[in-house]
């Protein structure tokens, strides 16, 4: 039976509380994996979360985090070219890897170059040439990939990556990485992390900041039983899991359950 996740729901009162919790956070995880195994493995999502991450850019992180360490990879991405303004790598380059010394060589971006069908292939191919014989990337008891620490944003629809609700790419329990051409949410055309890969990770930051989120939270946060899960739903880890939510995304209509969630945070 899988290890029931650890779930811990931290809220703040302003997105920016977030920002600072959240460095603090990646920054621990970085030193405890830098020192455990000399090598530290990020997954990025799009979306608002790499200005999220604005924090790990200043004082003191810039300075203190061992960037030489990390390989940053990515959970879901654009078939578009690198420079394209959909470009998750841009967005994370605009943001993040322009502005801290991670080795270009640590960056595993999608080849732009490629298809829907072949970058997805070509990612997976990747993956599995850097478990197990490197430091890079452990692998579970499952064989699927073990990153250190996966950052995730949710859609107000409870889509996490590209994996959204009643595609069947939900129930994809084989592949590492595929393709969808029919996202919801543009552009149309992404490959993503399937949820095996996604559930392996050591650790698991929910980062969701803003209202237009809070439905989908209360949702997967409340004590209300749905048949149909939202993708959210279905990220349990076998590691831990964290909520990162402000104010705004958990201020869902029922106030029990953002009574629930702040009685959570207290206990974190
Ligand atoms: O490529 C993408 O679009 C992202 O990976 C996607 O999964 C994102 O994390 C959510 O859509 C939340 O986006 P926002 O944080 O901008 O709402």
């Amino acid at each position: 039976m899988a290890a029931t996740a650890e779930k811990k729901v931290q809220v703040f009162d302003t997105e920016d509380e977030v920002a600072v919790s959240l460095a603090k956070y990646i920054a621990h995880l970085s030193e405890k994996f830098c020192k455990q195994r000399g090598a530290f493995s990020v997954v990025l999502s799009g979306g608002s979360l790499i200005e999220t991450l604005r924090k790990l850019v200043e004082p003191p992180y810039i300075g203190s985090v061992d960037w030489s360490k990390w390989h940053v990879f990515w959970l879901d991405e654009r078939v578009v070219p690198k420079t394209h303004k959909d470009s998750n790598y841009k967005l994370a380059y605009d943001g993040l890897l322009s502005k801290v010394p991670i080795l270009p060589g640590n960056v595993y971006a999608i080849n732009d170059a490629l298809s829907a069908e072949g970058a997805a292939d070509d990612y997976e191919t990747r993956l599995k040439r850097l478990v197990g014989n490197t430091n890079v990337l452990a692998v579970s008891a499952s064989g699927f990939p073990k990153f250190d620490l996966m950052l995730l944003g949710m859609g107000p629809d409870g889509h996490v990556a590209s994996l959204f609700p009643g595609h069947h790419l939900l129930r994809e329990n084989k592949r590492w990485v595929t393709f969808i051409k029919d996202s919801p949410k543009p552009p149309p055309v992404r490959i993503t992390f399937t949820f095996p890969v996604i559930n392996s990770s050591a650790y698991i930051a929910l980062v969701v900041t803003g209202a237009p989120q809070a439905k989908a939270v209360q949702r997967a946060l409340g004590k209300g039983q749905n048949s149909d899960k939202l993708p959210v739903q279905m990220v349990s880890p076998e590691g831990e899991l964290t909520w990162f939510l402000d104010r705004d995304a958990a201020s869902g209509r029922d106030k029990r359950m953002f009574r629930w969630v702040s009685k959570c945070c207290l206990c974190v």
